[in-house]
């Protein structure tokens, strides 16, 4: 008999979120019990706050261009440091601590994404203006078999976002940019983005003006208006990527408020929906 495959909800768990232990301890209760009630669960997370506190405590500058880290191969260590050691390693502690079956990864392994350098253009007073950011990639390519056989398995894979090139070059990839590829390459049925704020507002300052729902082709106007910048900026790309590649929702929603995690399979969505 053919085993029906379950859908899949992907989360990527924002560092600005993980304000706390107890607070992301709630946070994944509310994910992993979703494997519960018929899904699979694949978490990707980030970890700006404690890559920025890490890079202080050794000295090292670093500055954000348009959401991502412009990063040095001395950097890119620590960068890897705060990811891999702290950060994963205190998810899948805690998802094991609360009764699940964890599996820490990066994108390194078993090839799970081939990365590139990433290449930065943006408009500058009228002109298509190249931008160097270092040891700082993009997802090439996906290869979805190692979560799916963990899925299948019954683990849950917590993924941070470094990952090699062909030549085994290593880079630091925004965590929004990683999760919207890996989402799209996993078809997951729900792509969500938990972050600290409810989603996206007209108002960055202004939670009265959050959108409810966005469409895809709305995104450009709505960047060169300034509305989407900074930090929202990889986030709307990784939407539009997971859903062009593969995904069947996108939805940024506020990972400090663990019950909006269950109100994703009820009947009142919350936070920013971006359809295509
Ligand atoms: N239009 C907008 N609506 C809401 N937040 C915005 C908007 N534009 C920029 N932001 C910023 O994006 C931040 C979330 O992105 P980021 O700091 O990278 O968080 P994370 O660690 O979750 O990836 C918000 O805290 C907010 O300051
Ligand atoms: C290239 C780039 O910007 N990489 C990110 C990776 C971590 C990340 O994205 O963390 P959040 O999800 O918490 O923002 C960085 O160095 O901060």
């Amino acid at each position: 008999m053919i085993k029906k495959k379950k859908p899949v909800i992907l989360f990527k768990y924002g560092g600005n979120a993980m304000t706390d232990d107890e607070l992301k301890e709630q946070v994944l209760e509310h994910m992993c019990s979703l494997t519960k009630k018929g899904y699979h669960v694949v978490i990707v997370h980030g970890g700006g706050p404690f890559i920025k506190d890490i890079l202080g405590k050794v000295g090292v500058e670093s500055e954000f261009i348009d959401g991502h880290r412009k990063t040095t191969p001395e950097a890119l260590k620590y960068v890897e440091m705060a990811l891999k050691g702290e950060v994963n390693g205190s998810l899948v502690n805690l998802v094991n601590r609360i009764g699940y079956k964890a599996v820490g990864l990066s994108g390194k392994d078993g090839k799970m994404a081939v990365a590139t350098k990433r290449l930065h253009r943006k408009m500058v007073d009228g002109k298509w203006t190249s931008f160097d950011l270092g040891q700082v990639g993009d997802v090439e390519h996906i290869n979805p078999q190692l979560p799916e056989y963990l899925l299948n398995d019954g683990y849950i894979p917590v993924v941070t976002c470094i990952a090699s090139d062909e030549d085994g070059n290593d880079y630091n990839i925004n965590a929004d940019m990683f999760a919207g590829h890996l989402a799209g390459a996993l078809n997951a049925e729900q792509y969500i983005v938990l972050t600290d704020v409810d989603g996206l507002r007209m108002d960055k300052d202004k939670p009265e003006t959050l959108i409810d729902k966005l469409h895809v082709a709305e995104i450009p106007s709505l960047v060169e208006d300034g509305v989407i910048q900074g930090g929202m900026l990889p986030k709307m790309d990784a939407c539009r990527i997971a859903l062009a590649d593969g995904a069947g929702s996108a939805r940024i929603i506020n990972g400090t408020q663990p019950e909006q995690i269950s109100d994703l399979i009820g009947k009142n969505p919350v936070g920013t929906t971006i359809i295509k």
